[in-house]
């Protein structure tokens, strides 16, 4: 097994109606640790379904997806690969805090309160962790996702247009911290994004057209 995070020649088909819809049609991508990868396409060109693919979300028709590290039964999943959905997953009844420290608690760290403050300090949200998400704006809400997803250090980062709701400042500071911080700890981070602040920030870029990595 090696360190890489791989989908190989993923085929998927949704069926809609009489249609079939061919999402993907043998995408193949690598993820390297400590690497930022843009993950680029228009509307519909299946993105969403290769993310949902490599976390296991959804199963491809044919091939295959490697994820380092998973045959070690003590690793809790959230470790390896974290996710930042597109539409947040934030449980509404609880805190910001306490939404972050909800995969810091799965993955036993010590003290996973603290852990989700600092990591929501570092994304500029210290002053918000005792509000629940409806209490807080859309960016901010996302902001809490990207939090969630980086408070356990996983090995990889799995974004979908995980800056959407922001402006560019906080864009371009969200990008640093996933380079500077995470990517530079060895995270590898892939992030499907329309957004330039992404493609600058990136050490390469991956373009998919209608199911296929173009170029
Ligand atoms: N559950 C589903 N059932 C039917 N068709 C689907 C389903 N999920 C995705 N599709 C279709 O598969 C194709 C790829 O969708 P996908 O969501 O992966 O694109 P995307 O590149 O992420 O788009 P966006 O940038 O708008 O999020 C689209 O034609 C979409 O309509």
């Amino acid at each position: 097994m090696t360190g890489t995070l791989r989908a190989i020649d993923l085929h998927k088909s949704y069926r809609r109606g009489r249609e079939q819809v061919h999402a993907l049609r043998g995408v193949s991508i690598d993820v390297q640790p400590g690497e930022v990868v843009a993950l680029l396409g228009r509307s519909g060109s299946g993105k969403t379904t290769l993310l949902n693919c490599l976390l296991g979300w959804e199963r491809p028709d044919r091939g295959a997806v490697e994820v380092p590290g998973t045959a070690v039964p003590a690793e809790a999943p959230w470790s390896t690969v974290a996710v930042v959905p597109q539409r947040f997953g934030l449980l509404d009844e609880l805190t910001l805090a306490d939404n972050v420290a909800l995969p810091a608690r799965l993955a036993g760290l010590p003290d996973p309160r603290a852990a989700a403050i600092e990591t929501l300090e570092v994304l500029r949200l210290g002053h918000l962790v005792d509000r629940t998400p409806d209490e807080v704006s859309l960016g901010e809400q996302q902001r809490t996702a990207i939090a969630r997803a980086l408070v356990v250090g996983p090995r990889f980062l799995v974004a979908d247009e995980p800056t959407g709701r922001l402006d560019e400042d906080l864009s371009i500071h969200v990008l640093t911290t996933l380079r500077e911080v995470y990517a530079a700890a060895g995270t590898g981070v892939l992030i499907a994004s329309h957004d330039p602040v992404v493609v600058a920030a990136s050490d390469r870029v991956v373009r998919l057209g209608d199911g296929l990595v173009e170029g």
